[in-house]
C-alpha cells in the first residue's frame, strides 16, 4: 500500500494527464518536484519593491517558472501527491460547477489541520458537509447580519478609546503597529455576534488558536508535512495536543452554558444564533463522528476562520489608503456623510458606503487572503476537456486569476478602486476571474458578516483618524495561511 501511493498510484495519474497533452517538470521518486521547488524559490530570491502589488514572484515562483515552461494547465508532484494547477478561465469556471462529493477539500487538509480546524465545514467533503452547511449558513443570511451591526459598532469601540488614548500622548500624530488592534477587533466580532455575551470566554478560545496557528505554523516550517515527526512527544508537539485539549474544553464549556438546568437547551444569552444552531446541528448525521467532535471542530472552523480573513483584508486596506491618500479621501467624504449623527450605520448605511465597498474589492483583488484554492478529485471528473482521474489534486492560485491582464486589462497590477464601479462582471472578463470569497458550492458562508465588519471598522476609523505610510514599513506579503504583511504594518496614524 505505502509503495502504491508512493510511486504506482501517482505515475497512473501523470501518466493519463500526460496523454492528454497536460506536461509538467520530471519528479524524482519520493521527493516529486519538491527539491525544484526548494531550488526555483531559492534561486530566484525574489526582489521585494516596495510599491509592488504582484508578489506572485515572491510567494510562489515555482508556479510562475512552470507556468512558463509548460502553459496555463500543468501538473508537479510534492511526493505522494499530484498536482494539476489551472490558471484557464474556463477550466477555472469548471471547477466551481462540480459539487464537494465529486471534488471536494483534500483529504491530507483534514489531517495537516486538524489540530486548528477541526472536522469542521472547513475540511469535511460530500454529506458531511452539506449537512454541516444547512446547519450553520442560516445564521449568516442578511437579515441574521442586520442584528449584527450593533455588535460589530460595539467592537469598534475599544480600538477607537485605544488609539485615541496613544495620540492623546503623542501630540495628536505617531506610528501604531495596527495588526493586533485589528485582529482583536475581528476576533471580538465572532466572539459578539457568533457566540453570543460569552464575549470572556470566547476571547479565551481565540488566544489559544491564535497560539495554535503560530505553533503549528512553526513546527511545519520545521519539519515540513511529516506525518511521523508530528507524533513524536517532541516539546512543541507536547505544547500543540495541551492547546488543542484546552481549546476543546474552552468550547465544550461555552456550549453547556447554553444548556438549562433541565438539560433541554436555551438562548441563555443573546446573538447567540450560530452557536446554538450548532449544538442543535449535534443531534443530527454525524457520519460515524460524535456531537462533541462536531461542535468543537465547528466552533474552532469559525473562530479561525472568522477573525483572520477579515483582520488581515482591513490590514492591506488601511496600508492601501495610506499610500493612496486620494482614495483615503473620497472614502472619508463618504464616510463623513453616511456616519454623520448616526450610533448605528444599519443594513441602509452599510449599503451607501459604495466608495468604500469598490475599495475593498480592490482590496481583496490584490490581496486575497485565501490565496490558493485546493481540491481532491473524488471520482473521475471531466474539467473542460480534460479527463482528471480520481486522487488528483487540483490547484488553482486566486491571485494569479485575480492579476491576469488579459481579464482585468494592462493596468490589473494598479490599485484602481473605480473598476469596480459598476460591478464585479464590468470589472472583469469574465466575472469568475475574481474570487476573493470562493467558487460553486464552497463559496464563504459568511461574505456578508465579514463586509459588513469591515465596512463599519473602516468608515470609523476613517470618520476619525487619517493615516499615512511609516517609513518604517517593509512592504512584504508573506505566505502563512493567510496573506499577510511579513513584518506587520506600521501606520503614521493623526487624529483630525
Ligand atoms: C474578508 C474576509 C473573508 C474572506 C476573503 C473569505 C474567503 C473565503 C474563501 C475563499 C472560502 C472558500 C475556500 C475554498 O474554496 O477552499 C471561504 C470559505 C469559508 N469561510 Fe470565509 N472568508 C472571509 C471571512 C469569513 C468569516 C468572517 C467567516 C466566519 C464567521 C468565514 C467562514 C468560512 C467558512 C466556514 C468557510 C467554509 C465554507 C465551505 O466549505 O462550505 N469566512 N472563505
Amino acid at each position: 500500500y505505502s509503495c502504491n501511493i508512493l510511486w504506482p498510484g501517482p505515475e497512473k495519474i501523470r501518466k493519463k494527464l500526460r496523454r492528454q497533452g497536460v506536461k509538467g517538470p520530471k519528479p524524482t521518486f519520493l521527493h516529486g518536484n519538491t527539491r525544484e521547488m526548494k531550488s526555483i524559490c531559492h534561486e530566484l530570491k525574489p526582489v521585494k519593491k516596495q510599491d509592488s502589488n504582484n508578489y506572485i514572484s515572491t510567494l510562489f515562483p515555482h508556479l510562475l517558472v512552470w507556468r512558463e515552461a509548460y502553459g496555463p494547465v500543468f501538473q508537479y508532484s510534492t511526493g505522494g501527491r499530484e498536482i494539476l494547477h489551472v490558471s484557464q478561465p474556463d477550466m477555472v469556471k469548471d471547477i466551481g460547477h462540480w459539487t464537494p462529493s465529486e471534488l471536494g477539500k483534500p483529504s491530507y487538509l483534514k489531517k495537516s489541520r486538524k489540530a486548528l480546524l477541526g472536522g469542521g465545514l472547513f475540511t469535511v467533503n460530500g454529506d458531511e458537509w452539506a449537512y454541516q452547511r444547512k446547519v450553520m449558513a442560516p445564521e449568516f443570511f442578511m437579515d441574521k447580519i442586520k442584528d449584527m451591526i450593533q455588535l460589530i459598532e460595539d467592537a469598534t469601540a475599544p480600538l477607537l478609546e485605544a488609539w485615541e488614548s496613544i495620540l492623546e500622548g503623542a501630540g495628536g500624530s505617531t506610528e501604531i503597529v495596527v495588526d493586533d488592534y485589528v485582529r482583536n477587533f475581528s476576533g471580538d466580532v465572532i466572539s459578539r455576534a457568533c457566540f453570543g455575551s460569552s464575549f470572556a470566554k470566547g476571547e479565551e478560545i481565540f488566544c489559544k488558536l491564535r497560539q495554535l496557528q503560530k505553533a503549528t505554523a512553526q513546527r511545519d516550517a520545521f519539519v515540513g508535512l511529516s506525518a511521523v515527526w508530528k507524533h513524536l512527544p517532541t516539546k512543541s508537539n507536547r505544547a500543540i495536543r495541551n492547546l488543542v485539549e484546552e481549546v476543546r474544553l474552552l468550547i465544550l464549556e461555552l456550549a453547556k452554558a447554553n444548556r438549562n438546568e433541565n438539560g433541554a437547551e436555551h438562548a441563555a444569552t443573546h446573538n447567540n444564533g450560530l452557536l446554538r444552531a450548532i449544538i442543535d446541528g449535534s443531534h443530527g448525521p454525524l457520519n460515524g463522528g460524535t456531537a462533541e467532535e462536531f461542535i468543537v471542530g465547528n466552533c474552532k472552523s469559525i473562530y479561525f476562520a472568522g477573525h483572520e480573513s477579515t483582520a488581515v483584508t482591513a490590514i492591506w486596506c488601511l496600508m492601501l489608503l495610506a499610500t493612496h491618500p486620494e482614495w483615503q479621501d473620497r472614502v472619508r467624504a463618504e464616510a463623513l456623510e453616511v456616519c454623520h449623527g448616526t450610533m448605528t450605520l444599519g443594513v441602509d448605511g452599510l449599503h451607501r458606503l459604495k466608495i468604500l465597498t469598490m475599495v475593498i474589492q480592490e482590496t481583496l483583488r490584490l490581496y486575497p487572503p485565501a490565496s490558493l484554492m485546493m481540491r481532491e478529485a473524488l471520482t473521475d471528473i471531466k474539467i473542460g476537456n480534460l479527463d482528471v482521474p480520481r486522487g488528483t489534486i487540483v490547484q488553482v492560485t486566486r491571485l494569479m486569476l485575480h492579476l491576469d491582464k488579459e481579464a482585468w486589462g494592462a493596468d490589473a497590477n494598479e490599485f484602481r478602486p473605480d473598476r469596480f464601479a459598476n460591478g464585479v462582471a464590468a470589472a472583469c472578463k469574465p466575472a469568475h476571474m475574481y474570487a476573493p470569497f470562493g467558487l460553486g458550492p464552497r463559496i464563504c458562508i459568511a461574505q456578508n458578516l465579514a463586509m459588513a465588519e469591515m465596512k463599519v471598522l473602516l468608515a470609523r476609523l476613517l470618520c476619525r483618524f487619517a493615516f499615512s505610510p511609516s517609513p518604517s514599513y517593509r512592504h512584504s506579503p508573506a505566505f502563512r495561511l493567510t496573506i499577510e504583511p511579513e513584518f506587520g504594518m506600521p501606520l503614521v496614524v493623526t487624529r483630525l
